[in-house]
């Protein structure tokens, strides 16, 4: 695969550096840098429209961003899905992407075919040199199913799933490509409390494997109590990064979730612009008057 090697950094899975996104005159992502390390779970947090999901579509080549770059392990990433999932980066969706009428057990045997010799296709259509894949794959795939409590569901159509267990099998088909880094985006959207502490001992005993995890996430206090480190996006800036309870006193993260403006706040230079434009438009449209 055609990856630049580049001067590795000591213990950086992800290395993002100046990514910036544009859809025609709207820049969604502006200029981030982001690492995440062996052995963290890094968290993005930022009100809705803040481009985090379009950040995650940057990182796993679904979107070339227009400037910047993202490495993995010190290679620079071809923006190719397929070659960054080749490469090490696995990631779930926000909405549940899974195949429906097949079984938990096939779901996760899809996962695997990256790492196995057969395609996508032959893994779908079921062709002779997937069978024999199969077999190799399937005691993995059992072993992801044991890790993440679905294993006596291994039979069960996808779509029969309760939605918790749905984004359970989500996790464990994306952890089929043997990832060294999993991005998780909104896991416990839609879930019950009991759901969601479920999946963060998930998250935790993922890392423990020595899986770095990058999670979006809109429950705040998830992750809190999750995350390493957490980043910050604000109308596509990062306008703040550190341990979870820096960020989580801090008044721009505050302000932010809270709709105030704050000093320095991505934007606020050119609505004070408007602003000034529009009270001279005013004093003028007064004079007028006079
Ligand atoms: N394909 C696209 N074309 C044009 N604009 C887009 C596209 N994808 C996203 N946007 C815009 O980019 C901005 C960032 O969107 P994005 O979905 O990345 O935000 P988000 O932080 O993930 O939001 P949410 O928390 O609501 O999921 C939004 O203004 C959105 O409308």
């Amino acid at each position: 695969m055609t990856t630049t090697t580049t001067a590795p950094t000591s213990t950086a899975v992800l290395d993002a550096s100046g990514v910036t996104m544009r859809f025609g005159g709207l820049t969604a992502v502006r200029g981030v840098d982001l690492t995440v390390n062996t052995g963290e779970i890094v968290g993005l947090i930022g009100p809705n429209g803040a481009g985090k999901t379009t950040f995650f579509n940057c990182l796993t080549g679904l979107y070339v961003p227009t400037e910047g770059k993202v490495a993995y392990k010190g290679s620079v990433l071809p923006p190719k899905p397929h070659l960054v999932t080749q490469a090490g980066i696995a990631r779930t969706f926000q909405n549940i992407r899974l195949f429906a009428n097949m079984t938990v057990l096939e779901n996760v045997l899809v996962g695997r075919h990256t790492r196995t010799k057969e395609g996508l296709w032959s893994a779908l259509l079921r062709l002779p040199g997937f069978k024999r894949a199969e077999q190799e794959s399937r005691e993995r795939a059992m072993e992801l199913l044991e890790f993440t409590g679905l294993a006596a569901k291994a039979d069960h159509l996808a779509r029969n799933l309760p939605y918790g267990e749905q984004r359970k099998l989500e996790i464990a088909r994306a952890l089929a490509s043997e990832p060294g880094l999993l991005l998780l985006d909104e896991p416990t959207a839609g879930m019950n409390p009991q759901e969601t502490r479920a999946a963060e001992e998930l998250i935790f005993a993922i890392r423990d494997k020595g899986i770095a995890v990058l999670v979006i996430e809109h429950d705040i206090r998830f992750i809190m109590n999750l995350c390493d480190r957490v980043a910050v996006l604000v109308q596509g800036e990062k306008i703040v990064e550190g341990p979870a309870e820096v960020v989580q006193a801090d008044e721009r993260v505050i302000a932010a979730y809270l709709g105030e403006p704050f000093e320095g706040a991505p934007g606020k230079e050119e609505a004070a612009e408007v602003e000034a434009a529009e009270a001279e438009a005013h004093s003028t449209m007064e004079g007028d008057d006079k």
